[in-house]
């Protein structure tokens, strides 16, 4: 036993671990939308700290299998990544509290704003986001994933609406993996509503095999939503008729302001075979010459 006279371990008495957060150390700001999960808002944290808090509604999430995996969330850290701060896990519902990204999603945020003309908009419009600006957003989420592939960590829903923007047209890719725990099997089976059909390649439309070479394909889809500043990939095509076109090798069309050379890397990201797709870490050189060669 510890002898009074020596001072306890300075674990002793902490019920929280370190990514538990006390929701006393939270004020809740404005809402910022809903997720799969639920409502999101804008928090302060210990009084200054900028977050996002995911409030989990009742029967949305499988909550004890992603308190577990909140531990892994934790320590996956990169400039593009948005930062996993912790949860509020003791009473329901969970919080889920997160680094906050001033300009919400990307796939809003490359989209013209045709509410009020360019001039009295202000701040950045999407067309005054050149292709060069829209090339650098593509290879900062390229980054982003390039250090969960290293870490084998798949995202399984890389899209523009999952990336988030901040300020100096930062983009960082916001939760990956996290489509684990939805419950909702329109969302989790590749036969339901809510599936990302068109984010998917053949084998996760045959078999759901995820991978991060089933994330590369999505990332080719992400940059042709970018440098179509924010169009439905396929249009109005039924889902249907998406995964007929895509098993028959059909891919997307080029994107009028795209570059030859960054359509082709699009085209890497679509190859049949996930073992023919290169991985993020070469995606980044090849989209980094590009940035260099003719930007
Ligand atoms: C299973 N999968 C893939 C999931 C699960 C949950 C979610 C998502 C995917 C993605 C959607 N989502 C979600 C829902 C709601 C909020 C957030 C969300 C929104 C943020 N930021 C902002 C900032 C501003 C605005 C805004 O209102 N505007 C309008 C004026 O011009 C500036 C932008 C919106 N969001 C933010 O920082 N985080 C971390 C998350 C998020 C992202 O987190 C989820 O909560």
């Amino acid at each position: 036993t510890t002898p009074c006279d020596r001072p306890a371990p300075p674990t002793a008495g902490l019920s929280h671990d370190k990514w538990e957060i006390d929701p006393s150390e939270l004020v809740l700001l404005e809402e910022l939308g809903a997720g799969q999960f639920g409502v999101v808002r804008h928090g302060r944290w210990h009084g200054s700290i900028d977050t996002a808090v995911k409030m989990m509604k009742e029967g949305t999430m499988s909550e004890d299998d992603f308190i577990d995996e909140a531990k892994v969330m934790t320590k996956l850290q990169h400039p593009n990544l948005v930062q996993l701060y912790g949860v509020c896990s003791k009473h329901r519902p969970i919080y889920i509290v997160t680094e906050y990204m001033r300009h919400g999603s990307l796939l809003t945020y490359v989209r013209p704003r045709q509410s009020r003309p360019a001039e009295v908009r202000g701040g950045t419009s999407a067309d005054q986001l050149g292709p060069g600006v829209l090339l650098d957003m593509c290879i900062q989420v390229c980054k982003g994933m390039t250090y969960l592939e290293k870490h084998n960590y798949i995202h399984r829903d890389l899209a523009a609406r999952n990336c988030l923007v901040a300020e100096e047209n930062v983009v960082k890719v916001a939760d990956f993996g996290l489509a684990r725990y939805v419950l909702d099997d329109q969302y989790t089976s590749s036969g339901g509503t809510k599936f990302p059909i068109k984010w998917a390649p053949p084998e996760v439309l045959n078999y759901t095999r995820f991978s991060s070479k089933s994330d590369v394909w999505a990332f080719g889809v992400l940059m042709w939503e970018v440098f179509t500043r924010g169009k439905v990939p396929y249009g109005k095509m039924k889902n249907s008729e998406v995964v007929d076109m895509v098993q028959k090798g059909h891919v997307l069309e080029k994107p009028k302001e795209c570059l030859n050379e960054i359509y082709n890397v699009m085209k890497a990201c679509w190859r049949h075979a996930p073992e023919d797709r290169p991985s993020f870490r070469l995606l980044k050189e090849e989209l980094s010459g590009v940035a260099h060669s003719v930007l």
